[in-house]
C-alpha cells in the first residue's frame, strides 16, 4: 500500500492562523483551499499566503495539496502558477467534469516544471467530482492523466446540482459514491469521500465514515481537526481483524509449502483474494503504528 490518505483536511488559505499550525492536529495531508472557502475579494491574499507558508513552513513532511479555482475563473492560472512554484505535492481541481478539465491544467502545471527546472512529473494532481456530468465522465477523468494519485466527492456542490439536499443516511450520494470509488478502483489511484459539514455532530459523522470505510474509499475530505482521530480509529483494523489475518497468512504459507493454493480456515474459504485482504489488513496496521514490520 502506498501512502495513508485517511484525512485530507481543509484549511482555508487566507487564515495565517490555520496555516502556520495546520499540521499539529495529525491528518494524513493537508488542503489549503483557494477556491469555495475564499471570498472573492480574498483570493489573491490567500494565494500569496498559501505560497508563502509552503515556501517557508516546516509542515513536517505532511502532504500538502492545495485546492485551486478553476481555469473558468480569473484565479485558475495564477493559482497554478504560484503552487507549482510553490512546491506543493498535489494539486486538487475542484468541479471537475471531463478529461479535458483534467489535461487543460496538467499542461499548464507542465509549463511551469519546465520554466522552473521542477523534474516533469512531479506535482501530482486529484480531481474533485461535484456535479452529475463529472459522476457521469468518471472513469474518464480517473484516467485522464499520470499524475492523477486520486478523484474525490464534493457532495455539497453535486447535492446542489442534484436539486436535493444533505441526509444523514447519504442515499442521495450513493450512485455518486459508487461510480467515483469504482472508477478510481479502475484506474487503480485514490478515492476519497466528501466533507461532512455538521462539525459538532461527532456521531453522524462516525455513521458517515463507517458507511464511506464500508464501500471502499480510502479516506474523507475533511474540514476539523475534530474530525481526524475519528476516521484514523474508525480506518484501523481492530484486534480481532489483525488476529484474523495473521491466521489466514499462517495457514495460506502452510497449505502452499504443500502445493495447495485454497484451504479451509474454521470451515472458511481461504484464497487468493482472501489472502491479498489479509495482507491489506496487516499493511494497514503496521502504516496505523498497530503492529511491527514482520509481525
Ligand atoms: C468549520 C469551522 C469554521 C469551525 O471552526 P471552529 O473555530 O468552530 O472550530 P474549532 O473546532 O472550535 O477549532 C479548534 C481549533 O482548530 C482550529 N481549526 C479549526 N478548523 C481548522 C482547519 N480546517 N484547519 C486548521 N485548523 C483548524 C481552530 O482555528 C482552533 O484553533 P485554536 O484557536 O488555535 O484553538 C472551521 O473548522 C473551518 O473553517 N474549517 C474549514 C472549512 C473549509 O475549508 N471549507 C471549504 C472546504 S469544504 C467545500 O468547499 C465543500 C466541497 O467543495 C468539498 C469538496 O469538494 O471536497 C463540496 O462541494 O462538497
Ligand atoms: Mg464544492
Amino acid at each position: 500500500m502506498q501512502k495513508l490518505r485517511r484525512t485530507m483536511m481543509y484549511v482555508p488559505g487566507n487564515n495565517p492562523g490555520m496555516l502556520t499550525d495546520a499540521h499539529i492536529y495529525g491528518a494524513d495531508s493537508l488542503m489549503f483551499d483557494l477556491e469555495d472557502s475564499i471570498a472573492l475579494s480574498e483570493k489573491d491574499c490567500a494565494r500569496l499566503l498559501v505560497y508563502n507558508a509552503v515556501k517557508s513552513m516546516d509542515y513536517e513532511g505532511m502532504e500538502i495539496v492545495v485546492r485551486i479555482n478553476g481555469l473558468d475563473s480569473p484565479y485558475g492560472r495564477a493559482d497554478i502558477e504560484a503552487m507549482v512554484r510553490a512546491g506543493v505535492d498535489v494539486i486538487r481541481l475542484p468541479k471537475t467534469e471531463t478529461a479535458q478539465d483534467v489535461t487543460e491544467v496538467e499542461k499548464i502545471i507542465e509549463e511551469v516544471e519546465k520554466k522552473i527546472e521542477k523534474e516533469i512529473g512531479s506535482t501530482k494532481m486529484m480531481g474533485a467530482i461535484e456535479s452529475p456530468l463529472g459522476v457521469i465522465n468518471a472513469v474518464e477523468i480517473a484516467t485522464a492523466s499520470k499524475r492523477l494519485m486520486g478523484i474525490a466527492l464534493g457532495a455539497e456542490d453535486y447535492v446542489t446540482n442534484m436539486k436535493t439536499k444533505r441526509s444523514p443516511g447519504g442515499i442521495e450520494l450513493l450512485l455518486a459514491r459508487s461510480q467515483i470509488l469504482t472508477a478510481a478502483r479502475a484506474a487503480g489511484i485514490y478515492a476519497l469521500d466528501t466533507v461532512y459539514s455538521d462539525v459538532d455532530n461527532e456521531e453522524g459523522f462516525r455513521e458517515e465514515v463507517k458507511l464511506i470505510k464500508q464501500l471502499g474509499f480510502d479516506g474523507k475530505s475533511i474540514i476539523n481537526p475534530r474530525q481526524i482521530g475519528p476516521v484514523h480509529e474508525i480506518y484501523a483494523p481492530t484486534e480481532k481483524e489483525i488476529d484474523h489475518a495473521k491466521k489466514v497468512m499462517k495457514a495460506i504459507k502452510e497449505a502452499n509449502e504443500k502445493g495447495a493454493g485454497v484451504i479451509s480456515l474454521n470451515g472458511k474459504m481461504i484464497d487468493k483474494p482472501i489472502v491479498e485482504r489479509a495482507e491489506r489488513v496487516l499493511e494497514l496496521a503496521k502504516m496505523s503504528g498497530l503492529i511491527k514490520e514482520g509481525e
